[in-house]
């Protein structure tokens, strides 16, 4: 069951983002959602994070629909790095990281400092961020920065992580680093991953399933090989692409020209 919205319908001032739209997400697989941009990519994800509350229709989780749950139980089950995050000038990288235990923590239960540090120790260690815990965020180069966040993120100890174009920003080596680390962390601890790429190729290597937004509702869903293909291309993004198949037995496609 996990994660599905029901006739979610997202608009502002008066403008209809996504409408009535019902689309559930696999347990343990990673799915990219794709599509032009202001299609409602990031809309979506907002809503299925609870990071906005402000929607028609409803999320569950596990059937359950979120807003009648705590926030703070949400977070230890779902956690989101947003777009374009941002940490203030002095916090170090430990600290943002130990930020992410906060959903643990409460006024009327004292922490459990040991799950607390293993979280950190963990989060820290999975994102290869041993060397910089004293370094201010700040201070970070661009791929380590979003590894910083992805640890965030992990130390809430989610079961759903959401990703909000993870490699914008990053060299192609570095994109490939963050995709390899979220990955790991389907295939080791089975993290839900739910991701926004503008990549296709990202989608294509490293996604089970595509669900792809256009005309404010879900226009496809699938598998990589059946969704990513030339005509969708053609028709979502109006590009003609060609298609060849790497090294790993991967067809990529690559964008030639705009359709006339
Ligand atoms: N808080 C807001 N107030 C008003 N309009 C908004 C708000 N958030 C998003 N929008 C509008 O909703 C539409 C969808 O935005 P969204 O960021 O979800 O698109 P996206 O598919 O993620 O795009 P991109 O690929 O460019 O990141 C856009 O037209 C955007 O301007």
């Amino acid at each position: 069951m996990a994660l599905e919205a029901k006739n979610l319908t997202v608009a502002f001032e008066g403008n209809t983002i996504l409408k009535n739209v019902n689309v559930s997400f696999s347990p343990g697989k990673r799915t990219a959602i794709i599509g032009p941009n202001g299609a409602g990519k990031s809309t979506l994800l907002k809503a299925l994070s609870s990071l906005n509350r402000k929607y028609e229709g409803q999320v569950l989780l596990d059937g359950e629909d979120v807003r009648e749950m705590g926030r703070k139980k949400l977070s230890q089950r779902l956690a989101i790095l947003p777009q374009g995050a941002q940490a203030p000038a002095d916090v170090t990288v430990k600290q943002l990281v130990d930020f992410g235990r906060f959903p643990y923590r409460s006024w009327l239960r004292a922490s459990d400092p040991k799950a607390d540090r293993e979280a950190v120790e963990w989060a820290i260690e999975r994102t290869q961020l041993n060397a910089f815990v004293d370094r201010p965020v700040i201070r970070l180069s661009g791929g380590e920065r979003q590894r910083a966040w992805i640890a965030m993120a992990l130390a809430q100890k989610p079961e759903i992580l959401l990703l909000d174009e993870p490699t914008t920003y990053l060299d192609i080596g570095h994109q490939l680093e963050v995709m390899n680390i979220v990955e790991d962390l389907n295939r080791e601890y089975g993290i839900t991953i739910i991701m926004v790429l503008h990549d296709i190729n990202h989608a294509l290597q490293y996604a089970d399933e595509i669900v792809v937004i256009k005309d404010h509702g879900v226009f496809a869903q699938g598998t990589p090989k059946e969704i990513l293909t030339v005509d969708m291309l053609g028709n979502v993004f109006g590009v003609r692409a060609d298609v060849f198949v790497n090294s790993k037995g991967i067809s990529v496609l690559s964008p030639v020209s705009l359709v006339k």
